[in-house]
């Protein structure tokens, strides 16, 4: 169980994050999500004991992680894939990984061939690794010691899309086995498909908090035909309330099912009729990320 407890962290006049508070539970895989300096890495620093809170608490099972005893045995960081010894293959710094760790060698093996660099890619130094390798790796050595937690800054970065897909697969099945996974992103839609908990930060605040469910999923049907009034008028005769949507669309009280019937009884034409929802986040996750680097900090329920 992760904690983060009303943290806060200053660098002199510049606050980079502000009264955070959120928790990830064993078994969930939690995307940390918000534009280019939001506060994620400073969060996930202030987890791992790189950075020390100016108040407030983060916390792993409890304890601050400078606390626990073999720190790595029990969580995996990956925090900055270009941090390796570019000198060193790969095999090398997982080997001398593995002495700190106080794990068998084997593990080494095992890992590589987990996160794809078995064979010739092992051998290479990491500084001829392109930035997907180095992510392999990291990843690699935040897996070494068995970890039950997961913390991962940008994972995905410099991940082709078949590389994407794996590492959703790995996190997903390591959450599955219980473990519970923090990862930060600035991309909306790469966490998406592996999250099961959204925590959206922007300008060092929490913005938006929530299972992927209640943020993403919305509630009813968005429904849109050729002629609008006509479409109203079938569903509320079929006693379903309805609200105008984005666009000149309508969302629907009710499941798509119960909406087409409805609609298909009263003889109306439809040209789209789907779940409803998700529109405010990527609302709000856009109008944070604006290709100007304006950041705009709007409250919305979580
Ligand atoms: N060591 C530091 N000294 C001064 N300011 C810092 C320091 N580290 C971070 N900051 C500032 O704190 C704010 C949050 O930065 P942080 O790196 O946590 O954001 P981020 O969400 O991880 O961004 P990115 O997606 O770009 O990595 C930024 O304004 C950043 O400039």
């Amino acid at each position: 169980m992760i904690t983060i407890d009303s943290l806060t962290k200053r660098y002199g006049a510049q606050l980079a994050v502000s009264d955070v508070s959120f928790s990830c539970t064993p078994g969930t895989v939690t995307g940390f999500l918000g534009p280019n300096g939001a506060g994620k890495s400073t969060t996930l620093r202030a987890l791992v004991g790189l950075a020390t809170p100016t108040s407030g608490t983060a916390t792993i099972g409890g304890r601050a992680y400078r606390d626990l005893p073999n720190a790595g045995r029990q969580v995996g960081v990956l925090l900055d894939a270009g941090a390796q010894h570019a000198g060193r293959t790969g095999r090398e710094v997982l080997t001398l990984a593995a002495l700190v760790l106080g794990v068998g060698q084997e593990r080494v093996d095992e890992v590589l061939g987990r996160v794809g660099l078995a064979g010739k890619p092992a051998a290479k130094r990491v500084g001829n690794y392109s930035l997907g390798m180095k992510q392999r790796l990291g990843l690699a050595a935040a897996l070494l010691g068995d970890p039950q937690v997961l913390v991962l800054d940008e994972p995905a970065n410099g991940l082709d899309p078949d590389g994407i897909f794996w590492m959703r697969g790995l996190l997903r099945g390591f959450a599955d086995r219980g473990g519970t996974v923090l990862l930060s992103s600035h991309l909306l839609r790469e966490v998406e498909a592996v999250a099961d908990q959204l925590v959206v930060i922007a300008g060092g605040r929490i913005v938006a908090r929530g299972s992927k469910q209640e943020l993403l999923g919305g509630r009813g049907t968005l429904v849109r035909g050729p002629d609008r009034v006509v479409l109203e008028r079938a569903l509320r005769t079929a006693g379903i309330a309805v609200v105008p949507g984005e666009g000149d669309g309508l969302v629907a009280d009710a499941d798509p099912l119960a909406v087409g019937q409805a609609v298909a009884a009263a003889g109306a034409v439809l040209t789209e009729l789907r779940p409803a929802g998700g529109e405010g986040l990527e609302e709000l996750f856009r109008s944070l990320t604006h290709a100007d680097g304006s950041q705009q900090v709007q409250e919305v329920a979580a």
